[in-house]
């Protein structure tokens, strides 16, 4: 008995058209996709007109798992993303301790398969510990299923380091993924450094602080011929080092987040730390280069860099408070209702594509299309709900997002994950 899913619309990626769709998946598996299928002996799930998509794949999650419970826990960060339409989170390594070892690669795996609501695919750090000091055994880790390497929460500050494993990560045929910021610049900042962070007296972080790291690194990847792929970007400079880089052939790939294509450091009073992240929240010229960036095919996939923390770490005054917004359960409604709906700026099969179809190409990884024979992973969309986004609905045990009151439409209804119903609304 398989699960036949009817009344949906399929999305074809290529044109934009919604197909009337029935979907049959056994086991694992997409086995058949027909105009009309026949229900007999399966369980049917009627999609109500809703938009079927691949489940999308987000490259930059912080699980907080293991040490770091009280802020999310791989139970409740991969139930956020189900919600959110994923089905699979690749998770940052800055947990407590650092995942640095291939026994802590094997706790994510075993732990996101018995607890689980998608597929984990972790990263493991650069450095030992994180510090920046020595370079973790890679190899092993890689055996171990790292997906790639970083010391995301903080840059790799000394060249030479990031060199030599950019050369180990090459032969191991891994990605370098970056968390730009050269310390020497960025200080004790707490906000992009401009107007809106000298009107407030609050200390700033400059762009170059991560331009000047792309820069470097884009160098180091062609020398060493590594995939580096840059986390999280965020200021204008550092997308046109991506572009130059891009145009003379460097294996460089790159994500941006939803807060950083949405907001910008006008939003900030410096009182609500919730508007507080690393990178920050810059300037409209930097958030209007990233959307092109997007758009021009220099950025290649959106990540949330969904990062929980505790209601009373966020209460903290906003230059103590801990970085980081919350992101998987909101990212498709937000930037469907702000990109797609209202403003025409993306259609609705770039956005799947930079969610969905991007991501699995970039990092080899099943799924980011809905056909027969392959993995079935895949996310219903209700285009017209309008709900309010509100903190106290997350599953995310984070509460720690600047979205709070906006109205967006477009909410995932339905996720399968390897043919698992993750997620279902009714
Ligand atoms: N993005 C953030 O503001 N915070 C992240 C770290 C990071 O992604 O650099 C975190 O771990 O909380
Ligand atoms: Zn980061
Ligand atoms: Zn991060």
């Amino acid at each position: 008995m398989g699960i036949l899913l009817k009344n949906g619309k399929l999305l074809e990626l290529e044109t934009g058209e919604l197909l009337p769709r029935e979907i049959l998946i056994e086991g694992k598996t997409i086995q058949k996709i027909a105009e009309q299928l026949d229900t007999t002996g399966h369980e049917v799930v009627d999609l109500g007109g809703g938009v079927i998509v691949p489940g999308f794949i987000d490259m930059h999650v912080h699980l907080r798992d293991p040490g770091l419970e009280y802020k999310e826990t791989i139970e409740t960060g991969t139930r956020a993303a189900a919600k959110g339409g994923f089905t699979t989170v690749a998770c940052m390594p800055n947990t407590k301790p650092i995942l640095d070892t291939p026994e802590l690669m094997n706790y994510i795996y075993e732990t996101a398969e018995k607890t689980g609501y998608c597929k984990v695919v972790p990263y493991a750090a650069i450095t030992c510990g994180g510090r920046g000091e020595e370079l973790t055994d890679m190899q092993a880790l890689k055996e171990a299923g790292a997906v790639g390497f970083t010391d995301d929460g903080v840059g790799v500050q000394v060249a030479g380091m990031m060199r030599t494993a950019m050369e180990r990560a090459k032969e191991l045929g891994l990605p370098i993924v970056i968390h730009a910021e050269d310390e020497s610049l960025s200080g004790k900042g707490c906000m992009n450094e401009g107007e809106v962070s000298k009107r407030l007296g609050l200390p700033g972080i400059p762009g170059v602080a991560e331009s000047v790291h792309v820069a470097r690194d884009a160098l180091l990847a062609e020398l060493t011929g590594a995939h580096l792929h840059v986390c999280h970007i965020s200021d204008a400079s550092a997308v046109d080092a991506v572009r130059w880089a891009k145009r003379r052939g460097i294996r460089v790939t790159a994500e941006v987040t939803p807060h950083h294509l949405l907001l910008t450091d006008e939003g900030i009073d410096g009182t609500d730390a919730n508007w507080k992240v690393n990178p920050p929240l810059r300037t409209e010229n930097d958030r209007k280069a990233c959307l092109e960036g997007l758009l021009d095919g220099t950025i290649d996939m959106i990540a949330t860099d969904h990062a929980p923390h505790s209601v009373e770490e966020k209460q903290r005054a906003f230059q103590v408070a801990p970085f980081g917004f919350v992101g998987l359960e909101t990212v498709f409604p937000l930037l469907y209702t702000e990109l797609v709906a209202k403003s025409q700026q993306m259609t609705l099969q770039q956005l799947v594509h930079k969610m969905a179809v991007a991501p699995a190409e970039v990092f080899d990884l099943p799924g980011g299309r809905v056909a027969e024979g392959g993995v079935a992973d895949l996310t219903v969309l209700n285009l017209e709900e309008e709900r309010i986004i509100d903190p106290n609905d997350f599953a995310s045990k984070g509460r720690n997002t600047p979205f709070a009151g906006w109205k967006a439409k477009g909410w995932p209804v339905l996720t399968v994950c390897e043919g698992r119903i993750t997620h279902s609304r009714p």
